[in-house]
C-alpha cells in the first residue's frame, strides 16, 4: 500500500510549473509568428498504421572504422562488415552533429564509398589508426550519447552513390569467397563501372593467417582466424583469439572468419572481416544499398530471427558481465512481423549540393561514419513510407522556394552557390508521422528565429504536404549533439500533433519523446503492465515519463500515477494528455527524476511501484539510492541500454532486491539496439 499523501509530499509550485500552450503562444507572440490554427481531429489510421516505427541510431566511435583495401572494403561490405562500433544513442534522438573528428580527406569531392575507401588504403598503407589507440577498454559497452539512426535506404539513392554501395555487394559475388551471400536481387555491371573483380582482398585474404603464440605478439595488418562467440551491443561479432576479444564487424555468432587486425589494445583487437571460412545460416544480404556507408542498421545482414536470437544474448551478455548473473532466466525477445518501414520520425541533416551542370540539389540525411558527409537516405526502408515521403516533399520546397540553409556542400561544393552556409538557414528537417492520425509534424531546425520566406515556406508546405497538422521552427544556436534547441515557434498548424497508441490519445509537441515503433511501444507497455500486477490500490511513479504514455496506460489499474519529465513540453503534453484521456489520478511534474523523487521521499512518499525509462545513460545514483530507501514492492526498469541496465540493477540487487523477469522487446529492428523491462521485486528476507 502506498504512504501517506499529506500535503508535504504535494508538490511545490515551481513543480507544477509548466510551460503551458498559452503561455508558449504568448511568448511566439512576441516573436511575431502566426497564432496558429485551430487544432485539427484526429483522422482514421489510413493505412499507415500496420508498420511501426521507430529506433536510436547509434553514435558511432571515432575513427573506429575498420582498415583494408578497396578490394577488402568490398568484400567485408558485402559480408556487412564495413562498420565501425558503434554506441547507441540516447531517446531515440540521433545527433545532430558528427561524432567524429573531420578526416583529413573530407574536403575532396569524392562519393562515401570512395573516401572510405581512401581511408582504408591510407591505414592499411600506415596512416595512424584514429579512434581509440589509448590502450582504453573498449568503450563500445559505454553507452554514449543521444543518437536516432536512420539508416538508409530505398530507391532514390543518387546513382553514383549507391552504385559505390552495389558494387561492393557485386564484387563479394564475383569472388566466391566462401560463407558471403550471393546478392538477392541483380546488380547492374555497370553500376561499378573499372571496377575489378575482388582479387583476395588486397592480398589478405589470400595471406596465410598469422598465428603468434601470445595475443600479444598481434601486429596491425596481421590476419588472424576467429571463431565468434557472440554479437557485441554495437552489432559487431565478438571472438577471441589467444583469449583476447577481437570485435569484428560484419561478422556472426558461430561463424569461422579470417579478419585483418586494425587495431591492437590492451584488452582487444579490433580486426576487419576479409572472408567467412564457415557461414552462419543466418547470413542474409542486408537489402539496403548504403549498408555500412551510413552506419544506421548495423545487423542487416543478420537474419531477423537471428537478430531477435542476438538481442537476447546481448542481454544476456550485459547481466553476466555487469551484474555477476551468468544464468539469469531471459524471455525470448518480442519481435516484429515485417520488421521494415516502423520508424515514426526521422531527424535528418540538410544541406545544399552542387551538382554538375545543372542546379544545385538538396540532400538530406545521416552523417556518413566518421565523415562530415551527409549520407543521402531517402527512401530508408525502416522509415514509414509516409515519413519518407513528407522528407521529400519538405526537400522539394526548401529547394524550389531558395530557402537558405545552415550548411553549404559538405563536399567543399561552388563557393557561388546562392544562400547556401548561412545561420539563418535550415540545419535540421524532423518528420513525425502519427501512424493512427495521419498527421504530419514538420519541425525545421535553425540556429536563428529568422529564417526567410516563412509565408511561401507555409503556404508551398501546406499545398504539398495536406497531411501536415503543424509547422514549426525550433532554434537551436548551439553547435552541440543534441538536434533540438530550447525554442520552438510554431509556424503554422496544431503546436503540438496527435497520435494514439490503443485506445489512448496524445498530444505531442515537437521536442516531446514519443516511442519510435509505435507497433512496438504496444507490445512494450502491455509488457510494463502485466509486470507491474496492480490491483488498483497503488501509488506509481512514472519516471522520465516523457508525454506520460506509461502513466497513463497504467493509471486505470492504479489509485495515483506521479509522472516525472524533464522537458518542460513533455511535462505539458502529458497533463493535457491525461486530461484528454480522463485520467484524473495522473499528475506530471517537471523536474529530474533525482531530484525529485528524493525530495518525494523526504516528504514521506511511499510508491508501492516506481517505473523508470531512462536515456542510455541509465539512472542516476541518487535515484538509485532513493529506491533502496523509499524500497517500493516492485521496480519495473524499461532500459533501451543493457550496460546501463545492468549496473544499475546490480546496485539494487546488492541492496535487497532481486530480478523477478527481464523481457526483451525489439523497439529497433535491423540495428543493434534492444529495450528490456527487467522487474525488481524486494528478496523475501529485505521486506
Ligand atoms: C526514453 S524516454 C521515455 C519516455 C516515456 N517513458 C515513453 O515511453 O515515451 C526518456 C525520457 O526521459 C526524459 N529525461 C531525461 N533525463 C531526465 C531526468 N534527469 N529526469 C527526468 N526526465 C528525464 C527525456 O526527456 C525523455 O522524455
Amino acid at each position: 500500500m502506498s504512504e501517506h499523501k499529506d500535503k508535504s509530499t504535494t508538490p511545490s509550485r515551481k513543480e507544477r510549473k509548466l510551460l503551458t500552450a498559452k503561455e508558449e503562444k504568448k511568448k511566439n507572440r512576441g516573436s511575431g509568428k502566426k497564432p496558429a490554427a485551430p487544432k485539427r481531429s484526429a483522422k482514421p489510421a489510413g493505412g499507415a498504421s500496420d508498420s511501426a516505427s521507430a529506433g536510436s541510431r547509434p553514435a558511432q566511435a571515432p575513427g573506429d572504422r575498420p582498415a583494408a583495401s578497396g578490394a577488402q572494403r568490398r568484400l567485408s561490405a558485402a559480408a556487412g562488415g564495413a562498420r565501425g562500433a558503434r554506441g547507441p544513442s540516447a531517446g531515440g534522438s540521433r545527433p545532430a552533429g558528427p561524432r567524429s573528428a573531420k578526416p583529413a580527406d573530407a574536403g575532396e569531392r569524392l562519393t562515401p564509398a570512395e573516401r572510405y575507401e581512401k581511408r582504408q588504403s591510407e591505414r592499411v598503407a600506415g596512416a595512424p589508426v584514429t579512434g581509440s589507440t589509448s590502450g582504453k577498454p573498449y568503450a563500445g559497452d559505454k553507452g554514449r550519447g543521444p543518437t536516432s539512426g536512420q539508416p538508409y535506404a530505398g530507391g532514390k539513392v543518387k546513382a553514383a552513390r549507391t552504385a559505390a554501395a552495389r558494387s561492393q555487394v557485386q564484387a563479394s559475388a564475383d569472388t566466391g569467397a566462401q560463407g558471403l551471400p550471393k546478392p538477392a536481387r541483380p546488380h547492374s555491371a555497370a553500376a561499378a563501372p573499372g571496377k575489378k573483380p575482388y582479387a583476395g582482398a588486397g592480398g589478405a585474404a589470400a595471406r596465410p593467417a598469422a598465428s603468434p603464440a601470445d595475443a600479444e605478439q598481434v601486429k596491425l595488418g596481421d590476419v588472424i582466424v576467429v571463431t565468434i562467440k557472440r554479437i557485441g551491443i554495437n552489432g559487431e561479432g565478438v571472438g577471441y583469439f589467444r583469449r583476447k576479444a577481437v570485435f569484428i564487424d560484419g561478422a556472426i555468432t558461430n561463424e569461422v572468419v579470417k579478419a585483418e587486425v586494425l587495431e591492437t589494445h590492451e584488452k582487444f583487437l579490433k580486426a576487419k572481416l576479409v572472408e567467412v571460412e564457415k557461414r552462419s545460416p543466418d547470413r542474409v544480404e542486408p537489402p539496403c544499398p548504403v549498408f555500412g556507408i551510413c552506419g544506421g542498421c548495423q545487423i542487416q545482414h543478420i537474419s531477423y530471427e537471428g537478430q531477435l536470437r542476438a538481442k537476447l544474448e546481448i542481454v544476456r551478455e550485459a547481466f553476466s558481465r555487469y551484474a555477476n548473473l551468468s544464468d539469469l532466466k531471459i524471455k525470448p525477445t518480442l519481435g516484429m512481423d515485417h520488421p521494415w518501414d516502423y520508424r515514426n520520425k526521422a531527424q535528418l541533416q540538410v544541406e545544399r549540393r552542387d551538382v554538375k551542370g545543372s542546379k544545385s540539389e538538396i540532400v538530406a540525411g545521416l552523417y556518413e561514419i566518421g565523415s562530415h558527409e551527409i549520407v543521402d537516405i531517402s527512401g530508408c526502408p525502416i522509415q514509414h513510407p509516409q515519413v519518407n515521403r513528407a522528407i521529400d516533399r519538405v526537400k522539394a520546397v526548401l529547394g524550389e522556394l531558395n530557402i537558405p540553409l545552415s550548411k553549404g556542400d559538405s563536399r567543399g561544393g561552388r563557393s557561388d552557390i546562392k544562400d547556401s552556409g548561412t545561420r539563418k538557414g535550415v540545419r535540421t528537417i524532423v518528420v513525425r508521422s502519427g501512424f493512427q492520425s495521419g498527421e504530419i509534424q514538420v519541425t525545421l531546425v535553425t540556429e536563428t528565429a529568422d529564417l526567410p520566406r516563412q509565408e511561401e515556406l507555409i503556404e508551398r508546405l501546406r499545398l504539398e504536404l495536406p497531411e501536415m497538422s503543424g509547422l514549426s521552427i525550433n532554434v537551436n544556436p548551439l553547435k552541440t549533439p543534441l538536434i533540438f534547441g530550447e525554442r520552438t515557434i510554431s509556424l503554422w498548424g496544431s503546436e503540438a500533433m496527435s497520435d494514439s497508441l490503443g485506445d489512448l490519445n496524445f498530444t505531442l509537441s515537437p521536442r516531446a519523446f514519443f516511442q519510435l515503433n509505435p507497433e512496438q511501444t504496444i507490445k512494450l507497455y502491455e509488457t510494463v503492465r502485466a509486470a507491474a500486477a496492480l490491483t488498483g490500490k497503488e501509488t506509481v511513479v512514472d519516471a522520465y515519463c516523457g508525454t506520460g504514455t506509461i502513466g497513463l496506460w497504467l493509471a486505470p489499474y492504479a489509485a495515483e500515477v506521479r509522472g516525472i519529465e524533464i522537458i518542460p513540453e513533455a511535462v505539458a503534453d502529458a497533463t493535457r494528455n491525461a486530461e484528454q484521456n480522463g485520467r484524473d489520478n495522473a499528475t506530471f511534474f517537471e523536474g529530474e527524476a533525482e531530484e525529485l523523487l528524493p525530495r518525494w521521499a523526504k516528504d514521506g512518499l511511499r510508491p508501492d511501484v516506481i517505473v523508470a525509462d531512462p536515456p542510455r545513460t541509465g539512472l542516476d545514483r541518487k535515484f538509485l539510492e532513493t529506491i533502496l530507501r523509499a524500497k517500493p514492492k516492485k521496480f519495473v526498469y524499461v532500459s533501451c541500454n543493457p550496460s546501463t541496465l545492468a549496473k544499475d540493477c546490480k546496485v539494487l540487487l546488492d541492496g535487497g532486491y532481486e530480478i523477478q523477469s527481464v523481457q526483451p522487446v525489439d523497439m529497433f529492428p535491423q540495428t543493434s539496439q534492444v529495450e528490456a523491462v527487467t522487474v525488481l521485486v524486494q528478496k523475501e528476507t529485505a521486506k
